[in-house]
């Protein structure tokens, strides 16, 4: 697929306020990104706003305070989405098509029971979700990731295993937790972990390091099938060097370390 072929459902609801950049991300690495109001995917719109999201290629849920992170963060978006178009989503990660949730949309898509999604996509009662941070605040600063895929990740085939990028953090519910007994663990055995939170130097984080005391320093994990990634820090806000953190630029170019995240998806697709 050519990457001017690549369409992108950028989508949102009230309270979501991340949507402009992370078109504008998209946008940046070739690809025509829409954002779409959930309503328009429900059909609860002018005929002529009506999408259908298998006509997109990817599907991207951008951060903000959906529904006003009532009940918690994420929640009352994906009951939406489950109740009117959750075969549709099912079907759209069931075709290996790339979905990506960056802060309140990794909220959302662990409300969704499509991460960690361990036994079944969008699993009934979901198995995971994310809790407030241990500081009981808000917490907004620069973090710095570590890679620890080992390749099945299909949004960080361009970031080096063990490399490390900046990308912002920004929210009140980071903290990764599960009811199930060995969940980091499996998380592992599965190659579904993705980031995890390091000190600039790349070695264990601590607070304010890890923002949110994450087991295991978790910032993202994937699906089993590597096409669904969510992670709480904002790749699509580091675009360009000019608005990382100046001590993170020693090891890039004119890019931002967040780019990666955006051509590697561009490189899966190229493939398809
Ligand atoms: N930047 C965001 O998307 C924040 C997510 C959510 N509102 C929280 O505070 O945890």
């Amino acid at each position: 697929m050519k990457a001017e072929d690549v369409k992108v459902c950028v989508v949102r609801i009230e309270g979501t306020n991340c949507e402009d950049e992370m078109a504008n991300a998209f946008g940046m690495v070739g690809a025509k990104a829409e954002k779409v109001h959930l309503k328009q995917l429900l059909g609860q719109c002018a005929p002529e706003l009506k999408r259908d999201l298998e006509d997109y290629d990817i599907l991207a849920f951008p951060g903000g305070f959906s529904a006003g992170d009532y009940v918690r963060a994420g929640a009352i978006f994906a009951a939406r989405i489950k109740a009117g178009i959750g075969k549709e989503v099912r079907d759209f990660v069931e075709a290996g098509k790339p979905v990506l949730g960056v802060c309140n949309g990794f909220q959302i898509l662990v409300e969704l029971g499509l991460l960690p999604a361990f036994d079944e996509t969008m699993a009934d009662v979901p198995n995971a979700a994310l809790y407030n941070n241990d500081s009981g605040r808000f917490e907004c600063r620069p973090t710095v990731l570590r890679n620890d895929n080992k390749g099945k990740c299909v949004w960080t085939s361009d970031i080096p295993k063990g490399g490390l990028v900046m990308t912002p953090s920004a929210h009140g519910e980071g903290k990764l937790m599960s009811n199930i007994p060995d969940f980091v663990e499996k998380l592992e055995e599965n190659d579904q972990v993705v980031f995890r939170y390091v000190t600039p130097e790349g070695g264990k984080a601590y607070y304010p390091w890890n923002p949110n005391g994450s087991p295991s320093d978790i910032a993202g994990i994937c699906n089993p099938a590597g096409n669904v990634m969510g992670m709480m820090p904002h790749p699509e806000r580091v675009m360009t060097a000019y608005t990382a953190a100046d001590w993170s630029r020693g090891h890039r170019s004119d890019d931002g370390d967040g780019k990666l995240i955006f051509t590697s998806v561009m490189k899966y697709l190229a493939k398809r």
